[in-house]
């Protein structure tokens, strides 16, 4: 198909005359970029993509647990096979409500073409939470947008958008028919919808608005009627259930199959001009329709196992839905192949089978009421013990495969540095600066310049090479004099055959202690110089930083063993450690309303010293308790990462703290 405007076809520019162009044998191949990859249109649109041969990134949102089950058979982990060729799909972290992540993505993938499928897609969950639906639905697809506009290059853009907008206009209904949303939903889809035509008349962005009616299949999620249906009649038909409690049955929907829709939004990015179409069957049924076919197939009687239950009912219901799609037709010769009975029969076929193997399970055994189980413990307990045992575990597996496997290790590197590091007698200050060091995560000028600030990258003490870690300590002309000054040269030597801060930091931590002590003053007194010369102070001379240096490597223990570590009231006062060990301290909050959340720690020292902190916000929290996990899983890898081995927890939820110590929850809490 021609490509009017931003299509990835290579503008080979030929007047007769020049001498032809060498051209690759096989044109390279298409790239897509799919938001909200992980559902159910994501799935089946990413499979028609890699049938084409185009290369597919998703995007997923970073939380606490992967929901990548629908892509499964066909993602494969990068690091499973790391010498084999780019691997045709791709998984990337960014948020719809976070621009900055966008622009990244956008950048580091340079699509062709963007479909942008992300939302908060359940009808009844955004009268719930609607401002995080019309952040994410609407707000989300004008970040998209933006970002697109802004790209380096023309990218084709689809938005999902959906027959929700038409409310309450009655059908059939065609591209020109008015909107009348009927929930927050469907008014964050009508405000992503227009902003898709804006783009397209203000900036000329080829983007396409797909005007959706419902589509279904087996991989649909399970709180939407029909799944919610065909999952009933699987369980009830092997034993497994016997009511399903569903809301308003006269509702009329337009009922298709998901793997035909996914084909009409790639048409629409194909075409010469971009446009907005209506997809439907144009068939419409009732949910009762929808029930007596399931039930029936499987020779039941709906009326036997359905029980209404009012808490399903919408505060605004969209009574009746039925698409014109002949524009689709016409223009992109796109039609339904799987009509509603074959689309019933394959959902109900499908959860019928998975219903089986459920039952298998509970044959086994597995009978009992779904609760919290702690996967690494063999009784399903959770300790903070084996929390920080697992996450340490996988942050070796993960610098392992970083590194290349098992085989090269770096030098003096055991594991245990960083306990080794933290056990070290100075002050705390010091002691993370030199995990700073080892994490690379300085800001040297060079480090600034890469995270996308303009900025002059000579080192600000000799102002002649550029400024990075290897630089400013080991090869910087002043700083090679402080070496020789401390007599320090040959550790000088030895530091810089280490292959990365890491291993300098393993090699500093294996010196016998009289150098180690005196490189590390050497280390922080430079950095202390070096600091206040990048502000524009005169650098320090070499016997002043050498001075600095000697009281901080003769810097005594600074142990407070014979003061009084806790407070007469635990519950006013907060209670220094011990000096061997660290206090995380972290707390959620929660509100009921929004369902948003958010939480916070910081981690003190014997001393009270601040020694790290974190917060964030939360989106979609279902109680309390959650927010309160949340700021205890995230000070805890925080502490881990940092490699602080001897903690203590510390935290107001005493739901949480019994949770933890002694393995059940209360499930009261919140209200579900
Ligand atoms: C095109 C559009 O399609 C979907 O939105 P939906 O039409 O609301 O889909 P649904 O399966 O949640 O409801 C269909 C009808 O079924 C009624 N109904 C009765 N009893 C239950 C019940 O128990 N659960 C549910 N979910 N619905 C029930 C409910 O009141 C409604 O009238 C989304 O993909 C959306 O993202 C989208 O864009």
């Amino acid at each position: 198909m021609a490509h009017s405007n931003g299509g990835a076809t290579n503008a080979a520019g030929s007047d007769g005359e020049a001498a032809p162009v060498p051209r690759p044998l096989t044109p390279p191949r298409k790239v897509a970029l799919i938001t909200g990859i992980t559902g159910q249109d994501g799935s089946y649109l990413t499979e028609l993509l890699l049938s084409k041969g185009y290369e597919v990134h998703g995007l997923i949102r970073r939380s606490s647990n992967f929901n990548t089950q629908r892509l499964d058979h066909i993602y494969h982990d990068p690091h499973a096979v790391p010498s084999s060729p780019r691997p045709p799909m791709r998984l990337h972290y960014a948020d719809l409500s976070d621009s900055s992540s966008l622009r990244r993505a956008l950048d580091a993938i340079s699509p062709d073409e963007v479909y942008n499928l992300a939302a908060q897609s359940h009808v009844a969950v955004s009268f719930e939470i609607p401002d995080y639906t019309a952040d994410v639905t609407a707000t989300g697809a004008l970040r998209l947008l933006e970002a697109v506009r802004l790209a380096r290059r023309p990218i084709r853009y689809y938005q999902a958008g959906s027959s929700e907008m038409f409310g309450s206009t009655p059908p059939p209904q065609s591209e020109d028919t008015p909107f009348h949303p009927r929930s927050p939903y469907a008014a964050a889809k009508v405000a992503a919808h227009w902003y898709t035509v804006n783009y397209r008349e203000a900036y000329g962005l080829f983007a396409c608005n797909g005007v959706l009616f419902n589509h279904e299949s087996p991989r649909r999620g399970e709180n939407f009627v029909t799944r919610k249906i065909t999952r009933a009649v699987g369980r009830i038909k092997v034993g497994l259930q016997t009511k399903v409690f569903l809301g308003n049955l006269s509702a009329a929907r337009d009922w298709g199959f998901a793997g035909d829709y996914v084909e009409a939004m790639w048409l629409m990015l194909q075409q010469d001009q971009p446009g907005d179409y209506v997809v439907a069957t144009e068939e419409s049924h009732t949910v009762e329709e929808f029930l007596q076919a399931a039930f029936g197939y499987a020779g039941l009687n709906w009326k036997d196992h359905v029980v209404i239950d009012k808490k399903y009912f919408r505060p605004a219901e969209v009574d009746s839905l039925k698409g014109d799609s002949t524009k689709a037709r016409r223009e992109l010769k796109w039609k339904p192949k799987v009509g509603f009975q074959q689309l019933v029969e394959m959902m109900v076929d499908h959860d019928i089978e998975l219903a089986k193997k459920e039952k298998v399970l509970v044959d086994a055994g597995y009978r009992r009421e779904d609760t919290l189980a702690w996967h690494f413990d063999s009784k399903g307990l959770f300790s903070v013990k084996s929390m920080y045992h697992v996450l340490e575990d996988k942050s070796e597996r993960d610098q392992k495969k970083q590194i290349g496997g098992s085989s090269k290790q770096m030098e003096g590197e055991t594991g245990s540095e960083w306990k080794k590091l933290w056990r070290l007698k100075y002050q705390p200050k010091i002691k993370q600066f030199l995990w700073r060091l080892a994490k690379n995560s300085l800001p040297w000028r060079l480090s600034i310049q890469r995270r996308g600030m303009q900025i002059d990258t000579r080192c600000p003490v000799c102002w002649r090479l550029d400024e990075d870690g290897g630089h400013c300590f080991l090869k910087c002309k002043r700083v090679k004099q402080c070496w020789r000054a401390m007599g320090l040269e040959q550790v000088r030597e030895k530091l810089l055959r280490a292959s990365n801060a890491r291993e300098m930091i393993c090699m500093i931590l294996n010196l016998p202690s009289d150098a180690q002590g005196k490189t590390v003053g050497l280390l922080w007194a430079w950095w202390e110089a070096r600091n206040k010369a990048n502000v524009g102070e005169d650098m320090k001379r070499t016997e002043n930083i050498v001075h600095r240096a000697v009281p901080i490597m003769a810097d005594p223990p600074t142990t407070n063993e014979n003061k009084e570590t806790i407070a007469p009231d635990r519950h006013r006062h907060w209670v220094k450690p011990p000096p061997d060990k660290l206090k995380i301290n972290c707390d959620g909050a929660f509100a009921k309303e929004s369902k948003q959340g958010a939480w916070g720690f910081v981690i003190r020292d014997h001393e009270g010293n601040g020694v790290l902190a974190g917060a964030g916000k939360l989106q979609e929290v279902p109680n309390a308790m959650c927010a309160e996990g949340y700021a205890c899983l995230a000070a805890l890898e925080a502490a881990m990462n940092a490699g602080m081995a001897h903690i203590i927890l510390e935290t107001d939820s005493l739901c949480l703290v019994s949770a933890l110590k002694t393995g059940s929850y209360d499930y009261s809490i919140g209200g579900e």
